[in-house]
C-alpha cells in the first residue's frame, strides 16, 4: 500500500517544507485544493520540480470542463488529478482523455456521494486510475461520522481504492487491512510538532 501526504496549506513556501520533510516516508505528495485555490498552477511545478521523483497528485476536484481542467495540471506537471464522482459522467469522460494525452491519470474523489460502491464501479469503466474513498473535514466533524465506513465501501466497490479523511497511525493497519491501494492522511501529518517523525510512524505502520 502506498503512502499519500495531502498537504493542506496555503503557501507554496509552506508546501514545500512539509514536503522535504516527508517525502523520505511517503510516495505521493497531493497538492491540497486550498493550496492550489491560494496558489494556482504554479505550486504544482514548484512541488513537482523539488521533487520529480515522487508521484504528484493535484486535488483539483473538478466538477466540470474536466478535460481542460485536468489538462492544465497535467501540464503544469501533476501525475494524477481528482475529478468528483457527483460530476457528470461526460466531465470524467473529458478528464480521462486529457490524462490520457498526457500519458498520466484520473482519480475519482467520491465525497459527498451516498453510494460510493456502486459510483466506483461506474468510474473505473469510464477509466479513472482509481476512486478515493474520502470524508472530506467537515464530514469527519459531523455527529456521527464513523470512519469504517469508509472501509466498507473499498471492500464493496472492487475496484483500485484510497482512503483520505482521518487517516491516522491508529487507523491506517485497517486501511490496509480492507485493501486499500493508498492510504492518505493529512492532519496526521502536516499537523504534527515533527512532520518527518509522523510520515515516518506512519511508514512503519504498513506492514
Ligand atoms: O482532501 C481533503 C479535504 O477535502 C483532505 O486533504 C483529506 O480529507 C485528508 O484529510 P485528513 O487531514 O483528515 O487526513
Amino acid at each position: 500500500m502506498k503512502l499519500q501526504f495531502a498537504m493542506d496549506t496555503l503557501t507554496t513556501e509552506a508546501a514545500l517544507e512539509l514536503a522535504a520533510a516527508a517525502a523520505p516516508h511517503v510516495d505521493i505528495l497531493e497538492l491540497g485544493t486550498p493550496l492550489i485555490k491560494s496558489e494556482g498552477l504554479s505550486a504544482i511545478r514548484a512541488i513537482k520540480d523539488a521533487h520529480p521523483d515522487k508521484i504528484v497528485f493535484a486535488d483539483l476536484k473538478t466538477m466540470d470542463a474536466g478535460e481542460l481542467e485536468a489538462d492544465i495540471a497535467f501540464g503544469a506537471g501533476a501525475d494524477l488529478v481528482t475529478v468528483l464522482g457527483t460530476a457528470g459522467d461526460s466531465t470524467i469522460v473529458g478528464a480521462v482523455k486529457a490524462a490520457t494525452k498526457h500519458g498520466k491519470g484520473i482519480v475519482v474523489d467520491l465525497i459527498g456521494v451516498k453510494d460510493k460502491a456502486a459510483r466506483a464501479k461506474e468510474v473505473v469503466e469510464l477509466g479513472a486510475q482509481f476512486v478515493e474513498m474520502h470524508a472530506g473535514l467537515d464530514e469527519q466533524a459531523e455527529d456521527g461520522f464513523t470512519f469504517s465506513t469508509l472501509l466498507d465501501d473499498g471492500r464493496a466497490s472492487g475496484v483500485p481504492f484510497s482512503v483520505a479523511g482521518g487517516v491516522s497511525v491508529s487507523t491506517i493497519e485497517s486501511v490496509q487491512d480492507a485493501g486499500a491501494d493508498v492510504a492518505v492522511a493529512g492532519g496526521a501529518i502536516y499537523g504534527a510538532p515533527d512532520v518527518g517523525a509522523a510520515a515516518a510512524a506512519l511508514r512503519a505502520a504498513i506492514k
